[in-house]
């Protein structure tokens, strides 16, 4: 069935606003190289390329060994929290909300009685976490902790708090039968504390950061658990992999990975700094969520690369539309619509929706009996020719449907544009040096050992100078 319908990357509407054809063509063998490199693992960071070809053979043998604790963690839970942050996160909430209903209620009562997922550790805010703790007293819940260095502060403060509040609600035997940990196959403090605790774990290869790690038990256990369809969000990912890296496939026009990184990159050398990730669902929202860490944290390096950011339409069109039409010229859309918008509802109740007729005067009887889905598609086309007009660059991907197939196959290439497109601009799309820089300052301020220098040192910076800033109401 899926196999007949193509994944569409248009380009026209780039070409409307920028020469990009003549560029892309000089931009070819670059491209390629930098493909041969990624497949070779003789680029930057090979150590770190593991998931080129992980969707091959390994993410099947990941599908079957983690059969068992998916059926040992539906029977005993209907909630399940994963505790994570980034790479360890973003993919599976990207997944799991764009494939399963919104509503939990709908999704645990009426459609698949799989566990609902909640999110935990991506944070340090208070109010969050303290209403997840009220909310899991309604349900029967598990917990999965994801990090692959396990030692990232927001998931292993997340995972003290919850692990207690399993602890005290079930006695520390039972909890620990609802404890899961996924990490680094042979080192970190998860590991050790996995083992100590007899916690079932799941290794993160060594070779794949946590931005690509989707297709590893990062994704694929919580996915399983909430019933959305691993098997062909593996098998998607896998054909994806073929006609990415196939030696035959050079061409621009059949491969699309290679194509998005082309263009992304000639538009940034040509003043476009800014990317914004266009989607057009609000379930849609944190696949950009995911689309944005993938690139920000592979592109943003030598004080160069392209700001990912990102748009939900049309309720941003509200908001954010005045500036894509008006703003600076420096900024193009990548917009990612579905062509067969029922396959939204698929997953849910299947429901095409019209436009009722009612006798309410609005103004709107003009579309009364078309389809909601039709509206959808309209305001899709005139976005595109508006923004155009508007000299935004509009690249448009075009998902056949949104199912799970569909989604692993495009992340996959959005994951190989990443890296193809890093290596033809000369630097390392497998690093984050960056991050280390923000979480060293929070170590040293919060009294970790070992950090106690670094400490005094920043204490004076923030201290010292005079302090510029503006005071508005007393309180009475
Ligand atoms: O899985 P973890 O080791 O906990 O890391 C979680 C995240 O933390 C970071 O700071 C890195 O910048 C991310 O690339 C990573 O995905």
């Amino acid at each position: 069935m899926t196999q007949e319908k193509r994944l569409v990357l248009d380009w026209t509407k780039v070409h409307d606003v920028f020469p990009i054809e003549k560029h892309l063509a000089n931009e070819t063998s670059n491209l390629i190289s930098a493909k041969k490199s990624l497949v070779s693992g003789k680029g930057k960071s090979p150590e770190f390329t593991g998931w080129v070809d992980y969707v091959k053979e390994e993410a099947q043998s990941v599908l079957h060994s983690i059969k068992k604790q998916v059926e040992t963690i539906c029977n005993h839970s209907d909630a399940v929290v994963v505790v994570g942050i980034g790479g360890s996160l973003l993919g599976t909430k990207a997944v799991y909300e764009a494939l399963t209903h919104s509503f939990a209620i709908v999704n645990q009562e009426s459609l698949h009685r799989r566990p609902v997922l909640f999110w935990a550790g991506h944070h340090i805010a208070l109010d969050e976490l303290s209403e997840l703790l009220d909310a899991l007293d309604s349900y029967s819940p598990s917990l999965i902790v994801v990090s692959k260095s396990g030692g990232t502060t927001e998931p292993a403060l997340a995972f003290r708090i919850l692990k207690k509040y399993l602890d005290d609600r079930f006695g520390t035997e039972e909890a620990s039968h609802r404890i899961f940990a996924i990490t680094d196959p042979n080192d970190g403090t998860l590991l050790k504390i996995a083992k100590e605790n007899n916690y079932p774990h799941f290794p993160i290869p060594k070779n794949i950061g946590g931005r690509y790690s989707i297709f590893t038990p990062v994704g694929l256990l919580p996915l399983a658990i909430s019933g959305v369809n691993v098997t062909e969000f593996v098998a998607g990912a896998e054909q994806a992999f073929y006609d990415s890296t196939s030696e035959k496939n050079h061409s621009l026009e059949t491969n699309p990975a290679l194509c998005y990184a082309g263009i992304r990159n000639i538009l940034y050398a040509n003043k476009y700094k800014i990317e914004s990730l266009c989607t057009w669902s609000p379930k849609a929202k944190g696949i950009a969520e995911w689309w944005k860490q993938l690139f920000g944290e592979s592109d943003g390096k030598e004080n160069s690369g392209l700001f990912p950011a990102s748009a939900n339409f049309t309720t941003d069109l509200h908001s954010l539309g005045q500036y894509f039409q008006d703003g600076e010229r420096h900024l193009f859309a990548t917009h990612l619509k579905v062509a067969d918008e029922y396959s939204l509802a698929k997953g849910s109740l299947k429901r095409k929706i019209k436009i009722p007729n009612c006798s309410l005067n609005d103004g709107f009887d003009f579309l009364t009996g078309q389809e909601l889905s039709h509206v959808q598609n309209e305001a899709q086309q005139g976005t595109f020719l508006a923004h155009s007009d508007g000299k935004v660059p509009t690249l448009i991907w075009e998902l056949p449907e949104m199912n799970a197939w569909w989604l692993g196959y495009w992340m996959y290439i959005n994951m190989f544009a990443c890296g193809v497109g890093g290596y033809a601009r000369g630097i390392n799309p497998f690093d984050q040096p960056g991050v280390e820089d923000y979480k060293n300052n929070m170590f040293a301020l919060m009294g970790k050992p070992g950090h106690a220098d670094k400490a005094a040192q920043i204490r004076s910076r923030l201290s010292s100078g005079n302090r510029l800033r503006s005071l508005g109401h007393t309180s009475k």
